[in-house]
């Protein structure tokens, strides 16, 4: 656990709760003590009370019995409440840091792991971390001291009842650790089918049109009574475990305490004890099951906390984005807009997961230079924009504007620099000013109503109950194309010096997407814009045109010269122009 995030979470919380902590201290203590006390009371009022028919001392005895229990009663209530609450601080000092540590990983962490797995170490994991407060390692210490001062207690009464017990104690645990496994088993799997149930309820229901289209109806029910009948068949086993456990427990202990009564019997007399020592002896072997019981599952939460710890850690020793200057400013990289210069040298890139996305890549833009790059449907064409972007780092190679390294350029710069338009709209949860602002505080309210009349939305916007405050509660308000203009207003509400504009007429019918390459190249006379476009007729005028292949440049130069010199592009467009006409 060196230098792992739970530690360090713990050593803060530790820190800010020394008194707490001692309290729990003097809790934890004062609950073993205290319960071996009841036991001893009963001796006390057996052998002094109820043998020599003595009542004298009854009432005494009996307020004395009621005030320890009450005492239990609190001390246990004190133990649980300050282990919850310590519980609850530490994770939520560990999420809270792994949340910023979410905003500083390498970004190509999220291209080879999936989303459920990133947050279930959010959830599940922490959640095991949790249980090391509340029922892991202070619970074991709690039930191990119990069983220790139960034995004790027991040995001077009768060191053979004392031995005895000693022997029993691993045949006890032998036998309620095989059944807790089970049980523990069957709870798992059902936990797993339960999931599966409830998965396909909510993937049937996102599915329902294309079910329904495809004519899938009887697929999804047969799947779902499948899962069902599965899910049954491991409920009966989990039931039946938990009907068998309690009983199995009972017949131990009623075992258990017959022996110690046959044991001390007239005829036998082999323990040698008291009839107050036998009563408080069966007390406390009575109290012996419930810790023995509580450790077979302290020390399964304790194990199952570990690799909880364990998957935490490592995923807050992913390496973070480095090589971050952040004394670089935008107006410190790009002084002079009509100026911005990007520039390929040697760029090659591989996810993690994979082969060679690009390789080699040489360019340098112009200044004002409205480039188009085209080629083949996963080529590579997207990936280029992250890496121009900083988002993705060259495995190999290095992109710079006006000389500086993209990688190199803040985060928090980055909106200032760059107006990405991606082929899907994220929406975030929020207003629809907020949708385009990101709540970016230096975004007036003017700038994003010019953003969105720029790209014609702010007559529907102004349509809505509450205009530009309308919650935006589901992404069902706004259509695909919409969606897409709004993608472009987010992007240009900083009126970026370089627009990345990813396949933006997708979704657009073709009077809007005239409209908005209209718009778009009337602005974007003082842009750097770099745009994505699969059907040529709706690319921007460009100045030119790069040709991607095989992850290579393979023709670059003015849309007319590659009608002239390069086959597939004159291919590319004839073939276009006859579907078009
Ligand atoms: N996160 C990722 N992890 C691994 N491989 C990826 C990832 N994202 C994309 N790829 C792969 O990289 C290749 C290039 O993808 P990219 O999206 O850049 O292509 P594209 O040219 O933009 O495609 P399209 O024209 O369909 O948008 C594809 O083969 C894709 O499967």
């Amino acid at each position: 656990m060196n230098n792992s995030l739970t530690k360090k979470s713990l050593y803060q919380v530790i820190q800010k709760n020394q008194g707490l902590i001692a309290l729990l201290i003097f809790v934890v203590l004062g609950v073993v003590v205290i319960s071996l006390i009841p036991p001893q009371i009963l001796k006390i009022i057996i052998d002094n009370n109820l043998v020599p028919k003595n009542r004298e001392g009854l009432m005494r005895w009996a307020i004395v019995y009621l005030i320890v229990l009450l005492f239990i009663g609190v001390f246990d209530f004190l133990k649980e409440a300050i282990l919850t609450v310590l519980g609850q601080r530490v994770t939520k000092e560990i999420r809270m840091e792994m949340m910023v540590k979410l905003g500083k990983i390498n970004s190509q962490f999220f291209s080879s792991h999936e989303t459920g797995a990133v947050v279930s170490r959010f959830t599940n994991d922490v959640d095991a971390i949790n249980t090391l407060f509340t029922s892991g390692v202070v619970g074991m210490v709690i039930s191990s001291f119990k069983i220790i001062g139960i034995v004790i207690s027991i040995w001077f009464f009768s060191y053979k009842l004392g031995l005895l017990t000693l022997l029993l104690l691993p045949i006890i645990y032998g036998i309620i650790r095989l059944f807790q496994k089970r049980m523990l088993q069957a709870q798992i799997k059902n936990r797993i089918l339960v999931g599966q149930v409830n998965n396909h309820i909510s993937e049937s229901l996102n599915n329902m049109l294309m079910i329904k289209s495809y004519s899938k109806e009887k697929y999804m029910e047969q799947n779902y009574n499948r899962y069902l009948l599965d899910n049954f068949l491991t409920l009966d086993k989990v039931n039946f475990y938990d009907a068998v456990f309690s009983p199995l427990i009972q017949i131990l202990r009623a075992i258990v305490i017959a022996s110690i009564v046959i044991l001390s019997s007239a005829q036998l007399n082999f323990l040698g004890m008291s009839l107050g020592m036998i009563a408080a002896s069966i007390e406390l072997i009575s109290n012996l099951f419930e810790p023995v019981e509580n450790l077979g599952m302290q020390l399964q939460n304790i194990q199952q906390a570990v690799s909880g710890v364990r998957r935490v850690n490592e995923f807050y020793m992913e390496p973070e984005e480095d090589g971050k200057n952040d004394k670089l400013t935008a107006a410190k990289i790009i002084p002079d807009r009509s100026a911005v210069r990007l520039k390929f040298d040697n760029v090659s890139f591989r996810y993690e997961t994979g082969t060679d996305i690009l390789k080699n890549i040489n360019l340098t833009l112009n200044p004002l230079e409205k480039v188009t790059f085209v080629g083949r449907t996963g080529v590579g064409k997207s990936t280029l924009f992250k890496l121009i972007m900083g988002t993705l780092q060259p495995t190999e190679g290095v992109i710079s504007i006006n000389g500086i390294d993209v990688c190199a350029i803040p985060n928090r710069e980055k909106r200032r620099i760059f107006g990405y338009v991606e082929q899907r709209f994220h929406f975030i949860k929020g207003t629809v000013a907020e949708q385009i602002s990101l709540q970016d505080e230096g975004i007036t309210r003017g700038k994003i109503e010019e953003a969105l009349r720029f790209v014609g939305m702010m007559e529907y916007i102004e349509s809505l109950e509450n205009s530009l405050d309308t919650e935006v509660t589901s992404d069902s308000l706004f259509s695909q194309g919409q969606q897409q203009l709004l993608a472009i207003a987010r992007a240009i509400v900083t009126d970026p010096p370089l627009l990345l504009l990813d396949e933006i007429t997708a979704n657009l019918d073709s009077i809007t997407e005239e409209r908005v390459i209209s718009v778009l190249q009337k602005a974007s006379s003082a842009h750097t814009v770099l745009s994505i476009s699969h059907r040529l007729s709706s690319m921007i005028a460009s100045d030119s045109v790069v040709i991607l292949e095989n992850g290579r440049v393979k023709n670059a130069g003015s849309p007319e010269v590659l009608l002239q010199d390069d086959d597939w592009f004159s291919s590319q467009v004839a073939l276009e122009r006859l579907t078009w006409h």
